[in-house]
């Protein structure tokens, strides 16, 4: 019989109860029991909806993320939170600086957040240093795992493998964080011991980072590992997913553990390969469900396929989705809005378990005994393939007339540069900020009512101008150059937009995390892009008739439309960037009709959706960056294209980020201390750039000399006149309370810096 299970499955809730209790509680509204009664209902929710598996999964609930739980686990939160408080509320503290507002606290510095492989979901950096020492602190997991068998759970706990959670992390003290292993494997150790005692058989262990380019040294971690842990009294099942093994299938196979979960989605043409070198006593579990994408999985091509494997592995053969299912959205039955034949194609975290069941019943008993299920999925399937909405004849013509002239400038960065200079005649050290202002309750609940009908067009607007209004006037006031919307129009910078684009689709409760307590809900591109009117034009020309000040256009560029989105999986993802890269450039160049000629094009994800070998980079960023030029470049040689990255860790990619020639490029760069701009200086970058002077993740309020002390770093690297002055990234998340002071401060530093610059 084939064993089915998941590897992980969401843990916001259906409608984002988790966020609502955890903000409750950070805002001192709730006691921890309230957010604890509300974490073990999501818990159960979730064991129950695994029910038809054979194994359901423990451990992957998590307050903030897993890694840090990984951190709570070994006993290495940052020693900066270890107090007397308890032990959730440090936990809190190391990820977002303090806990709930009504414990009595010292703040400190946040754990470092970053992005979880190539996906939108943030984790939160491991601290290391050579005196690390680990210590079990296992109490809250084995809590759940007794909470589960209580619950009648036939559980299988998931653990971050060792050597991805140093790997993940950063040594604080430049030693070699590999040295660690040997002190952390004894906790490890030490807890599966603790697992077999609960009568725990199998551990889902976590190693994704044997889908990477691994050095000797790491392989050698994971042989050393593994060695140490199949002494454990339960069977491991080691877990790769998000890509192929390549160079390390060998490995994978041959570590000692009882069982290896492969993604089949991304290393199908490996599943022969890994058959015939794993050992004959070992499981194999086929991640066959997209844990990525919501497509409803072709059940009747897949049970063709797997039958000839099942038939030779027998019982070893284990079914599951490719990955944690963290990244899809949680339930397709809460759409009640949905479009109806397109959410016919679509499946959600509880579907793709019931694609799974479907598959492992078809196998194990044949058919028949899914014939309904099988011939309900095939006509889903053929439904999409020949629907007429997915292909356009007037998107397919214009494809085939892009050339490469139109992804180039008239005229090199050194001409342009001239001619906007005199036009705009910005001072130097220009200050701006990068689009977002507070997206308030207030701006969110005028939106929620528009959504219901309660208001309509004319008054939402009306809304959303006076929160445009209050953006120039408080940019005015702080007296900043380049002045922006504030984007509170915009429920998300990649949802906004697909929501006005053609070929897409969005959903009401589609959410997935991306960290914390902060959900986005990714829109669904179904068909050919088109874009049937302008965007943004009246909003910004809106804006830009309450100043004289120029107004920055702001709009989401494709390669992050692409990245951000849910794709169709039955074109390449570089025609679905150039379709969205067509689409936005007509909006550029409506911007620049109606006057507006300086436009940030956000590429935030862009440095994200670099594959994880480093092999098929150049490839990924070729057409990246060619999509990038084509909606940009289409403007006269006056309009100044500026671009945004929140990830600025370009030593390997500067020569694309260079290619893309913007006008200028902000990016994040203030807790690196300005280190991040050396590449720009030995690349000889040749365009401006405006290194965020302050993160927008804290709420602390920078001092001027701070700020004066980093661009004075950054103009060591890069010519005084090609610098800007900015924050890190947009300021959604903050508050007005501590965005204004913060501004206040940057164009102070700017003035002194321009003085200096002087003198
Ligand atoms: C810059 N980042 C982004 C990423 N990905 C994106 N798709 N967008 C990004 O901006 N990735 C990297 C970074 C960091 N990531 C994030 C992700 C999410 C947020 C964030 O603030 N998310 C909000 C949800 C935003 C949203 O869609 N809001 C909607 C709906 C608001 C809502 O919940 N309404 C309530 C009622 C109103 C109320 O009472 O407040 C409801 O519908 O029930 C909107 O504004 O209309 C979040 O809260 O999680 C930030 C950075
Ligand atoms: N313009 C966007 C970029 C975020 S990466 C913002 O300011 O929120
Ligand atoms: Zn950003």
């Amino acid at each position: 019989m084939i064993t089915t299970h998941t590897l992980g499955f969401p843990r916001i809730g259906k409608k984002r109860e988790l966020k609502f209790a955890q903000e409750a509680y950070w805002r001192g509204e709730s006691m921890v029991a309230d957010l604890e009664s509300i974490a073990a209902t999501i818990r159960q929710q979730n064991w129950q909806s695994q029910k038809k598996l054979d194994f359901q999964t423990v451990g992957d609930f998590s307050f903030y993320d897993h890694v840090l739980d990984t951190s709570l686990l070994v006993g290495n939160l940052p020693k900066r939170t270890q107090s007397d408080l308890p032990e959730l509320d440090q936990y809190f503290q190391a990820a977002r600086g303090q806990t709930s507002k009504a414990v009595e606290q010292t703040p400190v510095a946040a754990a470092e957040m970053t992005k979880w492989f190539d996906t939108n979901y943030h984790y939160l950096v491991p601290e290391f240093a050579a005196d690390t020492d680990f210590e079990l602190h296992a109490n809250r997991y084995l809590s759940y795992v007794r909470e589960a068998k209580q619950q009648g759970v036939n559980a299988k706990p998931v653990l971050l493998g060792p050597v991805s959670y140093i790997w993940l992390g950063k040594s604080k003290d430049d030693s070699n964080k590999v040295d660690l292993l040997p002190k952390l494997l004894p906790v490890y150790s030490a807890l599966l011991a603790q697992l077999a005692e609960e009568g725990i058989e199998w551990v889902q262990i976590d190693e994704p980072i044997l889908v990477t380019e691994l050095e000797d040294d790491w392989q050698q971690a994971l042989n050393q590992a593994y060695l140490a842990l199949n002494k454990a009294p339960v069977k491991l099942l080691l877990t790769t997913y998000f890509g192929s093994l390549k160079t390390n299938l060998r490995l994978a196979c041959e570590l000692p553990t009882a069982g290896l979960h492969i993604d089949t989605l991304n290393a199908a043409e490996e599943v022969v390969d890994v058959i015939s070198h794993l050992p004959e006593n070992k499981v194999l579990s086929m991640g066959v469900i997209n844990g990525r994408n919501v497509w409803k999985t072709d059940l009747n091509d897949l049970v063709a396929g797997l039958a000839p494997i099942h038939n030779r592995l027998g019982d070893r053969l284990w079914l599951a989705p490719s990955c944690s299912l963290l990244h899809v959205p949680v339930d397709l039955n809460s759409e009640t809005d949905l479009d109806a034949e397109v959410k016919d194609w679509l499946s959600f975290a509880e579907q793709k378990l019931e694609e799974l069941t479907i598959v492992a019943t078809a196998l194990n008993e044949g058919r028949d005994a899914v014939a309904a299920e099988l011939a309900a999925n095939a006509k889903s399937i053929a439904a999409r393939q020949t629907s007429s909405r997915v292909h356009r004849n007037d998107v397919q013509q214009r494809l085939q007339s892009v050339t490469d002239d139109i992804a180039n400038r008239q005229q090199p960065y050194a001409e342009r540069t001239k001619l906007q200079q005199a036009k705009f005649n910005l001072p130097m050290y220009p200050t701006t900020t990068i689009g977002s202002f507070p997206q308030t309750t207030e701006i969110r609940q005028a939106r929620q009512m528009f959504r219901k009908g309660e208001l309509d067009f004319p008054a939402y607007q009306g809304k959303m101008q006076a929160q445009i209004q209050r953006a120039i006037a408080e940019q005015e006031q702080v007296g900043l150059d380049v002045l922006v919307h504030g984007e509170a129009e915009r429920n998300d910078m990649v949802e906004y937009f697909g929501e006005q684009l053609e070929g897409y689709i969005f959903s009401r409760f589609g959410w997935v995390q991306s960290y914390g307590s902060r959900c986005v809900k990714p829109p669904i591109i179904f068909g050919d892009i088109a874009r049937p009117k302008a965007m943004t034009v009246d909003w910004i020309k809106y804006a830009q008739s309450l100043t004289d000040k120029p107004v920055k256009g702001m709009l989401t560029g494709p390669v992050t439309m692409l990245n951000w989105s849910f794709v169709r999986d039955d074109q390449p993802r570089s025609a679905t960037c150039l379709q969205l890269a067509l689409a936005i450039r007509d909006e550029v160049q409506d911007l620049e009709k109606a006057g507006v000629n300086i436009i940030q094009i956000d590429e935030a994800a862009l440095r994200e959706g670099l594959p994880l070998r480093r092999a098929e980079w150049q490839d990924y960023l070729n057409w990246a960056v060619r999509c990038f030029r084509i909606t940009a470049n289409g403007v006269e040689n006056e309009t100044q294209i500026h671009t945004h990255m929140c990830y600025s860790e370009f030593n390997d990619i500067i020569e694309s980020i260079a290619a893309m020639d913007a006008d200028v490029i902000t990016i994040e760069t203030s807790r690196s201390d300005m280190e991040l701009l050396d590449v720009f200086n030995a690349f000889s970058y040749p365009n401006e750039i405006g290194p965020g002077v302050y993160d927008i993740h804290s709420p602390n309020i920078p001092k001027v000399e701070y700020i004066k002390s980093l661009m004075e770093k950054a103009a060591q690297r890069i010519p005084a006149e090609r610098l800007w002055v900015n924050p890190d990234c947009g300021l959604k998340t903050r508050q007005w309370a501590e965005v204004k002071p913060a501004l206040q401060t940057m164009v102070e530093a700017a003035k002194q810096l321009r003085q200096q610059h002087v003198a």
